[in-house]
């Protein structure tokens, strides 16, 4: 689904942030993503979100060979990528539902069209009694679950999350990574960019090492 064949990045005239990095996501895999602090991770996850251009190699994504992308075709590809970032990049002024249901808002939908889908996955993320206040008094959980609704608003092919379990204590974090697997058996690939070592050993699942720029991959 998403392929990437020896590619480097540098930002500006620095070093290679990452280095030959080969690597294939498919369709309905689940993996985890990790490496010391500042090797490269969310400049991975960038790359595969098409919010970076790699400065060699290739990437093919949905088939397409990402250098022949144009800007009008862009969005259409990234709303096949939902992505939940280390910040939440949730608005604050507008409610729990309300940034949710935003993508859809943005693209000229009618509210009534998906008032329910917005609800039933406020719901699945056990956010149902949280839909109206805004998110400056929701807790630090909370928010990385309106961000992973409004990820999944658009039913994405993969997932990607930087750190979601970042700011919150282990048992919740157990909750999220079950949501995400749950999400992963219904069919959506998912890549969790993580330092959390407890996390990754609750699941078998494939795990990709970044260190020095290079990625190792155990499956
Ligand atoms: N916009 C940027 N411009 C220049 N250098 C950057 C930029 N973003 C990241 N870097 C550098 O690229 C390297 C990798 O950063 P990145 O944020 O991808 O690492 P990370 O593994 O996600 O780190 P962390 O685990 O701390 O979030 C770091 O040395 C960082 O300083």
């Amino acid at each position: 689904m998403i392929r990437l064949e020896n590619v480097g990045l540098r930002y500006g005239m620095g070093p290679e942030v990452l280095r030959d990095i080969s690597l294939n996501i498919p369709e309905r895999s689940f993996q985890f993503l990790s490496g010391p602090s500042g090797t490269g991770k969310t400049t991975l996850l960038r790359l595969l979100f098409l919010s970076l251009k790699p400065t060699r190699g290739l990437i093919t994504i949905f088939g397409k060979d990402r250098a022949r992308i144009t800007r009008e075709e862009l969005p259409l590809i990234r709303r096949r990528i939902g992505v939940v970032f280390q910040d939440f990049r949730l608005l604050d002024h507008l409610t729990t539902y309300e940034n949710v249901a935003l993508p859809l808002r943005v693209r000229g939908r009618e509210e009534a069209s998906y008032r329910n889908d917005v609800v039933d996955l406020l719901k699945w993320v056990g956010l149902g009694d949280r839909m109206h206040v805004l998110p400056p008094v929701l807790s630090g959980g909370e928010k990385q679950r309106a961000a992973i609704a409004r990820a999944l608003i658009e039913q994405p092919r993969i997932l990607l999350a930087d750190e979601p379990t970042g700011n919150v204590d282990p048992q919740l974090a157990r909750r999220l990574l079950r949501l995400l697997i749950e999400l992963n058996r219904m069919g959506t690939a998912v890549v969790i960019a993580t330092h959390d070592i407890g996390l990754m050993d609750q699941v078998d699942a494939r795990r990709l090492v970044l260190a020095g720029g290079r990625l190792d991959i155990y499956e």
